[in-house]
């Protein structure tokens, strides 16, 4: 019996996996695609044509970055949809609008007219009742600290080369924006609960947390 069927995680489920950049998104996705043997939704960031354009010049890019994201995401969200599910994703389409849009607004590096075009072609897609919301979305956080050195330690250039403000503000406003998301369920799990890395083992009490949440959700929306 795999860890899916041990701790009755539907096969059809979509689990998302939300958390600032260098959290560990993409190596919790991995590991819970893996022990679950679901496919997984990366994000592409070496393919993407806007992202050292924009971390080299925010107000001249950000526009394009977020359309070019939000489509990059929508596709993937049909290829889920298609699959029936069974999915881990890198990523939620929230943060694109929660976080990074907003705070390039409301920061000055997007204009108000391409905040609103973006937002209401967001609204459009996404908000609603025909956009498939995931069965969870699991929240990972960590110290600012702890978050900054891994960071360092991948070693993107273009993160690099970005003021540690950045990084700061985008680490409030995760806090802030997980306490009011409301779009589905949410699991928080500390980066230190875990070392996924160095024990493989350590992913089961995350799949039977999982595996409870699922359970209770889908009892609650029959
Ligand atoms: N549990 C962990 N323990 C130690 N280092 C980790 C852990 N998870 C991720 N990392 C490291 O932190 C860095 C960022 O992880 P990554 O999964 O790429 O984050 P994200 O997708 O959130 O940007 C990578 O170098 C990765 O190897
Ligand atoms: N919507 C976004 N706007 C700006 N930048 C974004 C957006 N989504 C992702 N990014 C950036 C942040 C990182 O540099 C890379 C990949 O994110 P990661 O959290 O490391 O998976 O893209």
């Amino acid at each position: 019996m795999n860890l899916r069927e041990k701790y009755h995680i539907p096969s059809d489920a979509v689990i998302t996996i939300a958390g600032t950049v260098g959290v560990g998104k993409s190596t919790m996705t991995k590991a819970l695609a893996d022990a679950l043997q679901f496919r997984t939704s990366f994000e592409k960031v070496d393919t993407n044509p806007y992202l050292d354009k924009f971390y080299a010049d925010f107000k001249r890019w950000s526009f394009h970055l977020q359309i070019y994201f939000l489509a990059e995401r929508f596709k993937e969200q049909k290829r889920i949809f298609e699959y029936g599910g069974g999915f881990v994703q890198d990523r939620s389409i929230y943060e694109d609008t929660g976080i990074f849009a907003k705070m390039h607004f409301e920061k000055g590096t997007m204009s108000k007219v391409d905040y609103e075009t973006y937002t209401s072609l967001f609204e459009a897609m996404v908000m609603t009742p025909y956009f498939p919301h995931p069965d969870l979305l699991i929240y990972l956080e960590g110290s600012f600290e702890e978050i900054i050195k891994r960071i360092r330690e991948r070693g993107r250039p273009m993160e690099q080369q970005t003021p540690i403000e950045y990084w700061k503000e985008m680490y409030e406003r995760y806090e802030r924006w997980i306490n009011s998301f409301n779009a589905c369920p949410v699991l928080r799990i500390n980066i230190n609960e875990y070392d996924i890395i160095r024990d493989a083992q350590s992913i089961e009490p995350i799949v039977a947390k999982i595996g409870y949440m699922i359970e209770q959700y889908r009892k609650l929306k029959k």
